[in-house]
């Protein structure tokens, strides 16, 4: 069976005045996690904040009793050096750690006394980096990746170096409020085939529009900006995706 639905309000969307309050009441309004896009103005053309914002809200947000618990902190690194970032961010307190693949091949992360980094890394290495720092991994793709890069990744029999998510994205990373693309359904269907009990996220144009689509084609963690925070009644929102996804188990 399909894994349960994790419904993951991107704070993207959120009143950033007003930011610790905005976390707790999404939480309360029945979300699972929360969705935290990192932005380095590199990887993509626009800056969100860094881990001391993820310090300073961590407390307004009870931790996560297990693993995928209420509360999980699901950080979304759209950032070119995304290994540069892991030890700051499990400090700053969060719980799942999704690096982009596209960045993992590319890096150069930058020689740093603290890491003692490698100038590249590499999908797999970053993974067990990930986990040797406590953390799960994720792992996301662009839209114009093909979902076939992450068959030699999840398929690996070191699960040390296997994430515990896929993102595939729905959009092109950067911005809230765009449209939902459709067309990337194919990979969460290739992935929810070949990989039934995996969480398989999907991000950007989520809404109680777009999430039948998205419910259909497999995707249990569902990840929504503008149509949670812009919402008159969050919570209704939030109970109609994690519905649509619930009720195709
Ligand atoms: O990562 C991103 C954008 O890069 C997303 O998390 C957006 O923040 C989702 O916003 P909506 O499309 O749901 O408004």
């Amino acid at each position: 069976m399909a894994p349960k639905a994790f419904i993951a309000p991107s704070i993207l969307s959120a009143d950033f005045s007003k930011l610790g309050k905005e976390c707790s009441d999404t939480i309360e309004r029945g979300a699972d996690w929360l969705h935290i896009d990192i932005m380095d103005g590199h990887f993509v053309p626009n800056i969100t904040f860094g881990h001391p914002v993820v310090t300073k809200i961590r407390p307004h947000v009870g931790r996560p009793k297990e693993a995928n618990g209420k509360g999980t902190f699901d950080c979304h690194m759209m950032v070119s050096e995304p290994k540069v970032w892991v030890k700051e961010f499990q400090k700053a307190g969060c719980d799942l750690y999704c690096f982009h693949y596209e960045a993992a091949i590319d890096s150069t992360a930058a020689e740093s006394a603290e890491v003692k980094s490698d100038k590249k890394t590499n999908p797999k290495e970053m993974i067990k980096y990930i986990h040797d720092n406590g953390m799960r991994a994720g792992i996301a793709i662009k839209p114009g990746t093909d979902v076939d890069v992450l068959y030699d990744i999840f398929d690996n029999s070191n699960k040390e170096e296997v994430p515990e998510m896929a993102l595939v994205m729905t959009v092109e990373p950067g911005f809230g409020g765009q449209k939902f693309m459709a067309e990337m359904m194919p990979k969460v269907q290739a992935l929810r085939k070949r990989y039934p009990e995996l969480n398989i996220e999907v991000d950007g144009g989520l809404s109680e529009k777009t999430i039948d689509t998205a419910a259909d084609a497999g995707a249990n963690v569902i990840v929504a900006g503008s149509a949670v925070f812009g919402a008159s009644d969050p919570s209704q929102v939030i109970a109609k995706l994690r519905e649509a996804v619930d009720s195709r188990r």
